[in-house]
Order: C-alpha cells, then sequence, then structure tokens
C-alpha cells in the first residue's frame, strides 16, 4: 500500500485532504467567551455547515477526497482500550473547571457510542448536563458561573493548524493558545492507532510535547527540498530550528528552511494569512508584512557542519529570497487588495491573501474577497470562489480550513 502521506509541495494536485465539519462547539461560544476562544462573532450553525459543505463538495468535484477528522477520531477509537486512553489524556489536558469532575466525566464521556462521544469532546460539555446528582462537597455547593466543564473546540474546523503534513511526515504541533493546545492530541491518536496510517509509521518531524509552539498556518511546503516557516505570533524561532534540524537529519530531500518574520498581531497570526503559494511562480502577499522599503527579516537555516545544528544566512527580501531557493529568475508577488490601504487590510482580515491551491494555479477563495480575486485571475490563476459569510468569522480561509495529507508531486 502507498505512503499514506505525501505532500511535496503547496500547489501539487491536491489528491486527500482533512476537513473537520463545524458543529456544535461553534454554538456553545458566548460573548463573554469569544476572545478567549478566538473568535470574533458567533456563527450561525445552520449557514456555516452549509458553507462548509459546499467548500467540501468544491473540492469532491475536482477529484479531492475528503477526510473528515471527526470520523476518522471516531475510527481511530474503536478499540476499547484506546478509547479509554483517549478520554483519560484527554481530561487530563483539558484543565477541568470543576475539581474532581474528572471521575464523573469520564464515566459521561464513555457512556456514548463513539462517535456521540467524539462530538461531545469536541462540542464541549456543560456542567448542566451531568449536574443531577445530589451535591455533597462543599466546592460542589459553591456558585459557580462558568458554564463548562470541557470547553468546546471551535476552532477545529481550522484542520491546517494542529498538525502540517510535510513530505511523507508531518508535525504534530505544540500550539500556542490554551484554547486550541488540545486540538493536535486528535492528530496523535490518528496517526498511532487509525489503520490507514497505523502500520505506515508516518515520520513525525515535531511532536506536541516538544516545548516550543508551532501551528500550520506557519507552516509551507515550497517544493520538495524547502519549507518556509513564519515566526509569528504562534509559531516560535526555537520550534522553527527544531523542525529544520529534524527535517534535515532524517530522510526525506529537504534541504532549507525559510523562517519569514511576520508582525507578531491578530490579524496576521499566521504566515499563511499574510502569504501563500498559488503557482510555481506566485505568491499572494498582503504588502503590510514588508516594511516602507519593500525589506523584512527572513533566515535561510540549512545543515549545519556539526551535529544537530543549522547554519543560517539573513536575508532582508522576501522576493529575492524566494527566487534563490526556488531557483527561479521571476517571481510575482500579488498583492492581498491590489494594494489599496482600505480593501487590502478588509480583504486581508477576511483571510482574502489565505488561499487554498488544489493544482498549480489553481486557488479556491472566499467570494468576499472580491479585488483580491480578480488581481488573481488578471495574473492568469484560476480562481474557484466559495461561500464565507460565516466561515470567516472564524478569522481562518480555504487554506486554513484545510490539511492536506496527499498531492501528487510536482514534474
Ligand atoms: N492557519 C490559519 N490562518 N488559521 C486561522 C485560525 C483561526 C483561529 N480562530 C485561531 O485564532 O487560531
Amino acid at each position: 500500500m502507498k505512503h499514506p502521506i505525501n505532500v511535496t509541495s503547496e500547489i501539487g494536485t491536491l489528491k486527500t485532504v482533512l476537513l473537520k465539519r463545524p458543529g456544535k462547539e461553534v454554538e456553545n461560544l458566548t460573548p463573554e467567551y469569544l476572545q478567549r476562544l478566538l473568535f470574533d462573532d458567533i456563527p450561525y450553525l445552520p449557514i456555516i455547515q452549509r458553507e462548509h459543505d459546499y467548500f467540501a463538495e468544491t473540492l469532491k468535484n475536482r477529484g479531492t477526497e475528503v477526510l473528515y477528522l471527526e470520523k476518522l477520531v471516531a475510527e481511530t477509537l474503536s478499540d476499547e482500550n484506546i478509547r479509554k486512553q483517549f478520554v483519560d489524556e484527554m481530561l487530563a489536558e483539558s484543565q477541568l473547571t470543576a475539581n474532581g469532575a474528572t471521575a464523573v466525566l469520564k464515566e459521561y464521556l464513555l457512556s456514548f457510542p463513539t462517535q456521540e462521544m467524539v462530538d461531545k469532546i469536541m462540542g464541549g460539555v456543560l456542567k448542566k448536563e451531568i449536574d443531577t446528582k445530589k451535591k455533597t462537597h462543599l466546592y460542589e455547593l459553591m456558585e459557580d458561573h462558568y458554564p463548562f466543564y470541557l470547553d468546546p473546540m471551535p476552532n477545529l474546523y481550522f484542520t491546517r493548524d494542529p498538525a502540517a503534513s510535510i513530505g511523507s511526515g508531518l508535525s504534530i504541533n505544540k500550539m500556542r493558545e490554551p484554547a486550541r493546545q488540545r486540538e493536535s492530541l486528535f492528530m496523535q491518536y490518528i496517526i498511532k492507532y487509525h489503520p490507514r496510517f497505523a502500520s505506515h509509521d508516518v515520520p513525525v518531524w515535531l511532536d506536541r510535547d516538544y516545548q516550543f509552539s508551532i501551528e500550520g498556518g506557519d507552516e509551507l511546503v515550497l517544493n520538495d527540498e524547502v519549507v518556509a516557516i513564519g515566526v509569528s505570533a504562534r509559531t516560535s524561532a526555537k520550534a522553527i530550528e527544531q523542525i529544520a534540524i529534524n527535517l534535515f537529519k532524517k530522510q526525506d530531500s529537504f534541504k532549507k528552511v525559510v523562517a519569514v518574520e511576520i508582525p507578531k498581531c491578530r490579524a496576521f497570526m499566521h504566515l499563511d494569512t499574510v502569504f501563500t503559494m498559488v503557482d510555481y511562480d506566485k505568491f499572494t502577499i498582503h504588502p503590510e508584512i514588508q516594511d516602507s522599503n519593500g525589506q523584512m527579516n527572513v533566515y535561510i537555516l540549512e545543515k549545519g557542519k556539526e551535529e544537530n545544528t543549522v547554519s543560517i544566512s539573513h536575508r532582508n527580501n522576501l522576493q529575492e529570497a524566494l527566487k534563490e531557493v526556488l531557483g527561479l529568475s521571476e517571481l510575482v508577488l500579488i498583492p492581498c487588495g491590489g494594494g489599496d490601504e482600505i480593501a487590502a487590510s478588509r480583504e486581508q482580515w477576511n483571510d482574502g491573501s489565505n488561499t487554498l491551491a488544489i493544482a498549480p494555479g489553481v486557488v479556491v477563495t472566499y467570494d468576499r474577497n472580491y479585488i483580491s480575486n480578480e488581481l488573481l485571475r488578471q495574473h492568469g490563476i484560476e480562481v474557484i470562489e466559495v461561500l464565507s459569510s460565516e466561515l470567516s468569522r472564524g478569522r481562518g480561509g480555504p487554506r486554513c480550513m484545510s490539511m492536506p495529507i496527499v498531492r501528487e508531486n510536482l514534474k
């Protein structure tokens, strides 16, 4: 059987992708906790699901196999021992909001059929769901207005971030924000126990127990030798250096990691919110990541002379650095919003630069970013638009909502 993971570029024809259909977790958002849960508004569930289904259909119509995270997790947990072990680990990481709740919650969760249990863990567990028994302890009698035992995970539909496919392996990410840290546990179990992956010895370039954060929105596989990684609000320089060391050391063909420093702010949380690859020699860019002279900090990491080291060199122009590492004489950066100040910030905010390439020169984008979309078309890119009123409220676009598992290699 073929190796289950193969991603040697950002643009090779997308064969298999992982999505998560938004569910109850999105309805468990309330204004009070929006910020902490990394949302700016509450999506309307039936519409966000319709939009997400449309996105999935669009990919299927182009021949992509769509896998759903929630289904893979349920399949992974079909063995009773693994199921129990998973629940234990999930509860241990969930910083339960009431002492002594762990045992009750475990019993409660395990009482459901596996798919329902998975949906519940993802959706969140309200205290009122299980607070039926008589209260005997002091802490149980105390008024506590926090509604959840288990917080919902509304960011799960951004499957790009908790893990990232690179070559034949992946990084299973230590995520930066507490609201998202549990998300990568799902992938750890899938890789270890799901029949599609378990028997293949999938290399893990960096694991979720690594101390410093990294997120998939920052990890861009430019080709089979070069990976670009954003140094961002979510991804640390330390994790980038470590994954570079691991990539150069283990198999596969990777020779260079390009660390691209971007401003650390909410609107630009990951590299893919300001920079994505759309063709062999074309990228989207949000102009604001460069200074007034068009410069920014870019570092090229290569295998060092000593074992477990990298050699690092600095560049200050992204376009030139990309030409250098990709061996191109010409390379186009297509500005989000056409470079117009207002349109650029509005469309960047709604993920106008966050394109998902499904083949070289073919991208999926949000319909609302009409200026950026038009500009992409003028550059010869085929743009397939998807619905975006509710999906965009979570601050992520088509690239973040998809985790490629298999892409065709570039010729
Ligand atoms: N790769 C990305 N750009 N992901 C966007 C994730 C958005 C999500 N609300 C978060 O704040 O984490």
